[in-house]
């Protein structure tokens, strides 16, 4: 052993005194030559190809490095021998990575490649405005030559999405607002953000599930089909309309919308934007892959503050008062030119516009959803398919969307006593209950779970035969509006041109209702 070791050393020995014959004998470019030479020849007959990839690209940084770093995250599946962890700002989830000069096998369309993360020490700095990390980190990806062209663009580019995808999941949600109005911050930003963390997702909203997997599919079709979008000429985007009593959970449907897609959340305050323009303005600075929501669209459209439209609304039947609002709002804005007393010229035709204009197609992948109490007061040109394509009726609370909520609150699947069960089942409809109302009963008596089916059973007893059968003409009611809508809707473009073509009868009626 120890004869072993001692020709080792003499033969280590051997090497650097040869080395350091050739380096003084050779000058650096003859030096640099030969290096490249014996580079050329070892890679003659390789049979893979490398690249680097470096963190910065002269002073740079380079997305490739950060992308193929997030990637590898995903699919380093905890079988590397050490891992770096990290966790970004604005994220709630960490992130494995590939420690130092550690490697890790993938493979792309059936083709075997190798990463190594590759880090060493930078030589000193010279001067410079921007000073370079200490480190030099870099990527280095191993392929075989044969499948070069094969992999290496697509598997480029397949890294690049997927980290775009990793980073939007890993980011927390925002929730952004326009309450500033339409002024800009200092970043030229007309919307403020804050994190959105609201827990409702599809498992925990309570309503039929086969209604729930339908939006649930259409959900994820739409997320899924750029490719169907792109070739049949359409924007990518797509309209919800949520209607119904107040505590049904529309805005619990958004939430879980945002949660199950990923997407950020535009809360559009139409009260808030003084004119049509500045209404564009908000749509240009919205992102993709985002929910732009307005709630209480019967309140906001109509163009003054919310509780003065809903005051006035409040009375008025049938869609022809939202005519009547909509065609005030004209001449007050003077086609969008003027302002009422709040300073809001904000047009139907402007809304239809945001919605379903040219100007909706900048930016793409974007959900719009409204929300109202009363579906009737709402123009057809708005309800029509292409701005609000799939209409969901969030309804009284129903005997399966209960079962959830007894699941969800209490944990129970079956009441204990026996027959509590038929006897729910045969008042919940009457009853008209909505979710949130049964919600607030069971929490209060979440402690004690047969006291709260027993008190809920109570109340749905006595609801049921009191309110008996007003929630269902309301539900009649909303059902006909909305087919009356949708005909109306099919008679013409008319609507669209709304804002330009009223007669000179309907101009001089609605001013004496104005007056
Ligand atoms: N379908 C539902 N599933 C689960 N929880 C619900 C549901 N509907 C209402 N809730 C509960 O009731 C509360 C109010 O619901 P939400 O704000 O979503 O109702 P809404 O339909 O938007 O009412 P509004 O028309 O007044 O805005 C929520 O906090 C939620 O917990
Ligand atoms: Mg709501």
């Amino acid at each position: 052993m120890k004869e072993y070791w001692t020709s080792l050393a003499s033969l280590l020995g051997v090497l650097a005194f040869c080395q350091s014959i050739v380096s003084s004998i050779f000058p650096p470019e003859l030096r640099y030559a030969i290096l490249k030479l014996t580079g050329r020849l070892f890679s003659l007959f390789s049979s893979y190809v490398y690249f680097d990839i470096t963190e910065i690209d002269g002073v740079n940084t380079n997305e490739l490095y950060n992308a193929v770093q997030l990637y590898l995250s995903s699919s380093v599946s905890i079988s590397g021998t050490r891992l770096s962890l990290t966790r970004a700002v604005n994220s709630s989830a960490v992130t494995f990575g590939l420690a130092n000069n550690d490697s890790i096998a993938d493979s792309f369309n059936g083709a075997a490649v190798l990463w190594e993360h590759v880090v060493t020490q930078r030589h000193s700095q010279t001067f410079s405005w921007r000073p370079l990390p200490d480190e030099k980190r870099g990527f280095t990806l191993r392929i075989r030559k044969n499948d070069k062209s094969l992999i290496l663009d697509s598997y480029l580019d397949y890294i690049m999405e997927r980290a775009a995808e990793i980073r939007r999941k890993n980011q927390d949600r925002l929730l952004y607002t326009n309450s500033r109005g339409g002024s800009l911050d200092a970043r030229g930003h007309p919307w403020e953000s804050v994190p959105f963390k609201h827990p409702s997702t599809f498992e925990t909203l309570a309503m039929d599930p086969a209604k729930k997997l339908e939006i649930m599919r259409d959900l994820r079709d739409f997320a899924e089909g750029q490719e169907f979008y792109q070739r049949t000429g359409r924007a990518w985007k797509r309209g919800y309309l949520l209607y119904g009593p107040p505590g049904t959970g529309k805005s619990s449907m958004i939430a879980a919308m945002a949660n199950f897609l990923g997407y950020d959340i535009y809360d559009l305050e139409l009260t808030e934007v003084h004119n049509n323009s500045e209404l564009r303005k908000l749509l240009m600075k919205t992102s993709s892959k985002s929910i732009i929501v307005i709630e209480d669209i019967d309140c906001s459209i109509n163009l003054g503050n919310r509780k003065k439209s809903c005051s006035n609304g409040g009375n008025r039947g049938g869609s022809s008062s939202f005519y009547e609002a909509a065609a005030a709002a004209e001449m007050r804005g003077g086609g969008g030119g003027g302002s009422d007393e709040s300073g809001n010229s904000i047009t139907l035709s402007g809304l239809l516009n945001f919605t379903d204009g040219l100007w909706s197609c900048c930016g793409s992948e974007r959900i719009f959803v409204f929300t109202t109490n009363h579906v009737e007061k709402l123009d057809p040109a708005l309800l029509r398919s292409g701005r609000m394509d799939m209409h969901i009726f969030m309804s009284y609370c129903s005997f399966p969307a209960l079962k959830i909520l007894l699941k969800n609150y209490l944990g129970v699947e079956e009441p204990n006593a026996a027959g509590v069960w038929n006897e729910i089942e045969a008042v919940i409809d009457k009853a008209e209950m909505t979710p949130a109302d049964v919600s607030e009963v069971l929490i209060k008596n979440r402690r004690d779970k047969d006291k709260a089916v027993a008190e809920l059973l109570e109340i749905l007893k006595v609801r049921a035969a009191t309110r008996g059968g007003i929630g269902r003409r309301y539900e009649a009611v909303e059902e006909e509006q909305e087919k009356r809508a949708v005909e109306e809707s099919k008679e013409g473009e008319a609507a669209d041109e709304f804002s330009g073509e009223q007669s000179e009868e309907e101009e001089e009626d609605d001013k004496k209702k104005i007056k």
